[in-house]
């Protein structure tokens, strides 16, 4: 087995939910080391069996299935686990998010987008890539009322959620290095997008069909502007979620990136956009610049260009 994919493997394992996984070192030599802590907190004692396979889906990715068993120190339980993740997008992204530390220069990401287009997934995947923190304007307000989002829209309503909600961003404005899933509402106040623009602002777009099949699959409780009777969940989540998207297309568009599904779709050879997936989404993130930024390098690079043409050159 090359020493690199074993590498990658042991890094893919930080994303393993089912162990104490921050406490798991990589070593690129093919063997699994656990933290003196994690055997000291009596929660893992020894990995027993490690299988590995590599199979090819597609010219575009080559997919690890890792399983791994484990035995707990004082329990007779046994616990494995499965964890699938392509080699590929695992490289690209620790590749991608050293490039662009010192551009970020811990500015947050504010990801915006409707409802189910991905925005705690995928910032869960951005946030863990960066070494960011990460944090959810709903959950804020959550904790700040102690009731959820639905219930604080059925008590008080919207209104009063969307003054917690501004609240909410104000705070985490003041903050660095975190990734932040917004609301799917928050874009349609400005005073809002006047704490976002303090960090650099990410547009998921994603096409109807797929929000709707997303939001029908996991139902509408959470979702207060979505809620209706259980009949016809398909088509009633279609309906209203498409008028919402028309009301705020154009505040979506106030972001200063847009990733678009489809078009990360049709990069990877495939015109459905199930098959994109968070990491690649994350990936395409970090791999696009603001125009604000561009526009900052093209400023310095005219600066040099003048200054080495001209000695006599003053940049005003
Ligand atoms: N790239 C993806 N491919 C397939 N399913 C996805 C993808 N990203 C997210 N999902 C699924 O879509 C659903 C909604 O995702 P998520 O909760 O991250 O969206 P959200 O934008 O935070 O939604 P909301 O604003 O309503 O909280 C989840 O069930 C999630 O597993
Ligand atoms: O799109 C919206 O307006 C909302 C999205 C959710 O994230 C919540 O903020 C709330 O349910 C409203």
């Amino acid at each position: 087995m090359p020493a690199s994919m074993e590498t990658t493997v042991t890094q893919q394992l930080q994303f393993s939910p089912w162990i104490h996984s921050k406490s798991i070192a990589a070593k690129p030599k093919g063997s699994l080391h656990f933290s003196r802590k994690l055997a000291e907190q009596h929660i893992l004692q020894v990995p027993f069996s490690f299988d590995l396979r590599v199979s090819r889906h597609s010219s575009h990715r080559r997919t690890v299935a890792l399983k791994i068993s484990c035995s707990y120190k004082n329990s007779s339980v046994l616990e494995s686990g499965n964890q699938c993740a392509s080699v590929d997008e695992s490289l690209a992204i620790q590749r991608k998010s050293r490039e662009i530390e010192s551009y970020l220069n811990g500015r947050c990401i504010y990801l915006v987008g409707m409802m189910g287009s991905g925005k705690t997934t995928v910032g869960k995947v951005l946030s863990n890539a960066l070494g960011y923190s990460f944090s959810d304007s709903d959950s804020l307000v959550e904790q700040d009322i102690g009731i959820s989002v639905a219930e604080i829209f059925k008590v008080y309503g919207e209104d009063f959620f969307r003054e917690r909600e501004t609240e909410a961003l104000r705070k985490l404005s003041l903050m660095h290095q975190f990734v932040i899933s917004t609301g799917g509402g928050a874009v349609t106040r400005t005073i809002n997008w006047k704490y976002m623009h303090k960090g650099i602002s990410v547009w998921l777009d994603v096409p109807l069909e797929a929000l709707v099949k997303r939001i029908s699959a996991v139902g509408t409780n959470s979702r207060p502007l979505l809620h209706h009777d259980s009949t016809d969940a398909y088509s009633k989540t279609l309906v209203r979620l498409s008028s919402l998207l028309e009301e705020r297309g154009e505040a979506y568009a106030n972001a200063e990136v847009k990733v678009s599904c489809e078009k990360i779709a049709a990069k990877l050879g495939t015109k459905d956009v199930s098959n994109v997936t968070p990491m690649a989404i994350a990936i395409e993130i970090m791999g696009t610049r603001t125009n604000r930024d561009l526009f900052e390098e093209r400023r310095w690079l005219l600066f040099i260009l003048m200054a080495t043409k001209n000695d006599s050159f003053r940049y005003i």
